[in-house]
């Protein structure tokens, strides 16, 4: 077997610095209109957005629908064209790399999508898909293909013999790992897994994670998982961005951010997952009603997006779009409650009834 295909080769990346660094990204996309076409406005999907992956971590991004996880995890990895910023992978940035200069790259980063039964071929067998990454980039004999395929199948847990069958004879979770399988047979030193168990039974959510857990361990693999569910990341994730409107509202490691939550966005996030067991739990989240749908991103809200939902907004919000800074070591968060510069009166002020009542007092 050539080196390249073996999933033990060892790992050759930059000494010490993250394996990933994004910064100051934007993916925008043009929104076109009248007779000539021409660009009228644009979907803010990513709004410079920035963090670092370390090689061997799990990052996780979450957020409701259309916040832009899918566009940031697709643009890292390079199935889209950034707006501006900078995607520093292994050293290089990739963001300004043209498809053929992309192309050495492309083995090193592998993206596992939602929904298996969509995005493996109908048509052909689950040799042939877990083996087409191979033949993209022209590694090994014929020989060679069937045999690293068996070997990433055996890792997987999927029999040899399902090589010949087509994708609609197997269960959602089987396809999920044929999925991670064809992400794998490459040796990938970053995957990018997006909603990895939405499409799976409850029942088989679970293993599917302990697998995941267990390949990136044995195989050295560096993860962005991108969820809209929160418990879900809680027990894969290394470090959390909370996301909205093409932001990160909030970034820190898992523990800190379940314990801790600053930002009201990510407290709202919280209080919707129902509390199992409340003796085991250490944060209790008060419950708080999520109001209204995210804004539009082709047309945002001046100063901070999420302003009009928010239960703990003060006057300045609907005006001031907040910095994301270091509150804690490790743990930044978007909002002005936790800006030094602010009019502390005005803070005084949290909740909708005071402040109608502090318009009263002053007319
Ligand atoms: N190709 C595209 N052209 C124009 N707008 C797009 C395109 N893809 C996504 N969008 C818009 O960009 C915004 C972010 O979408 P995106 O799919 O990245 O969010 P998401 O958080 O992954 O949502 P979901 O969980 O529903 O997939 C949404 O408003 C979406 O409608």
């Amino acid at each position: 077997m050539s080196e390249n295909v073996s999933a033990d080769a060892t790992r050759e990346s930059t000494e010490s610095s993250p394996l990933v660094q994004v910064r100051d990204l934007t993916k925008h996309y043009p929104i076109h209109g009248g007779i000539l076409k021409r660009q009228t406005g644009a979907v803010r999907a990513v709004n410079g957005v920035s963090f670092d992956i370390e090689a061997g971590e799990t990052f996780a991004i979450v957020g409701e629908s259309g916040c832009g996880k899918t566009t940031l995890g697709k643009t890292v990895a390079r199935l889209l064209e950034p707006t501006s910023g900078e995607i520093r992978f292994d050293g290089t940035d990739i963001a300004p790399l043209s498809k053929r200069q992309l192309k050495s790259h492309r083995k090193d980063i592998q993206v596992v999508y939602q929904d298996p039964s969509s995005s493996l071929n109908p048509r052909r067998r689950i040799g042939k898909i877990i083996a087409e990454p191979l033949v993209v980039h022209d590694i090994g004999t014929k020989a060679e293909r069937r045999e690293r395929v068996v070997e990433v199948m055996e890792r997987v847990d999927l029999p040899e013999d399902f090589r010949h069958r087509y994708p609609n004879a197997l269960s959602g979770g089987q396809q999920q790992r044929v999925a991670i399988a064809r992400a794998l047979v490459v040796n990938p030193k970053f995957v990018v897994l997006d909603e990895p168990t939405s499409a799976l039974d409850v029942s088989v959510q679970a293993k599917f994670i302990s697998l995941l857990e267990e390949l990136q361990v044995e195989l050295d693999i560096t993860y962005l998982v991108i969820s809209h569910n929160l418990s879900l990341v809680k027990n894969i994730a290394d470090r959390i961005g909370v996301m909205y409107l093409g932001e990160f509202m909030e970034v820190t490691d898992s523990d800190r951010l379940f314990r801790d939550p600053l930002n009201p966005y990510t407290e709202q996030l919280l209080s919707a997952i129902p509390v199992v067991d409340s003796a085991e739990s250490e944060y209790i989240p008060k419950k708080i009603d999520i109001e209204g749908e995210p804004p539009d991103p082709a047309d945002p809200p001046a100063g901070c997006p999420f302003h009009p939902r928010c239960h703990r907004r003060v006057d300045a919000c609907d005006e001031v779009h907040p910095d994301l800074v270091e509150e804690d070591p490790d743990h930044t968060v978007r909002c002005l409650l936790y800006e030094g510069d602010h009019d502390e009166e005005v803070l005084e002020y949290t909740t909708e009834e005071e402040r109608t009542q502090r318009r009263t007092d002053a007319t």
